[in-house]
């Protein structure tokens, strides 16, 4: 698969490869599905999401950012099967989506109990800051929607005095799980 190429940048910035690359493996997109995007920002997922899923809805509070994204969908000649909208989730969210994915957090409980009542099969939320993540986990976990939480890392090295050493990105914690799997285990992993 094609790297995603971000000729234009947004504030937030955008999910890094090696985070996409998990994500995508949660999400597990198939061409029949209609995914939905909270937060598109500069489009990174978008992209990734365009590319795997029948239709792609994304939403983004910021129109500067909506336009970044529309922007970044067309230099990957991606797009033709994505609606965008420059709104605030839970407003503009469809009732027929197989995939959410979450990429930002506000109003995240109403997203997810919009999430119950429409029925996504699958549901992954990407969260940086800590206190957030663990409120978000109870969100999960209270609406029944909890499968598994991630916690991971990624650490890029670089040339030290002819040797490899590492800087490290944030951590990143993914909640995984959806809406007619049912929670299995309360977030301990299958
Ligand atoms: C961390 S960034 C997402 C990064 C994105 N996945 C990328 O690769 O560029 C979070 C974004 O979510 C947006 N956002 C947060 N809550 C939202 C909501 N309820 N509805 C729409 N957009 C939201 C923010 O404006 C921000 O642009």
């Amino acid at each position: 698969m094609a790297q995603v190429s971000l000729p234009h940048d947004a504030k937030a910035g955008p999910t890094k490869p090696e985070v996409r690359a998990v994500l995508l493996g949660k999400l597990d997109i198939g061409p029949a599905d209609h995914l939905v995007e909270v937060g598109s920002c500069t489009g990174a997922v978008t992209v990734e999401a365009a590319r795997r899923a029948g239709r792609v809805t994304a939403l983004e509070r910021k129109p500067g950012r909506i336009e970044t994204t529309r922007k970044n969908l067309a230099a990957n000649d991606a797009g033709g099967n994505v609606t965008l909208w420059a709104t605030e989730a839970p407003e503009g969210l469809p009732d027929d989506a197989d995939v959410l994915f979450l990429g930002g957090s506000r109003n995240y409980e109403a997203v997810l109990d919009h999430a119950v009542e429409t029925g996504v099969a699958r549901v992954v939320m990407n969260v940086s800051r800590l206190e957030v993540a663990g409120r978000a986990t109870e969100a999960f976990r209270e609406r029944g929607l909890l499968d598994e939480v991630v916690q991971f890392q990624v650490s890029h090295g670089y040339d030290l005095a002819g040797a490899t050493s590492f800087d490290s990105d944030n951590p990143v914690y993914m909640l995984v799980g959806g809406a007619d799997e049912g929670a299995t285990d309360g977030g301990r992993g299958r």
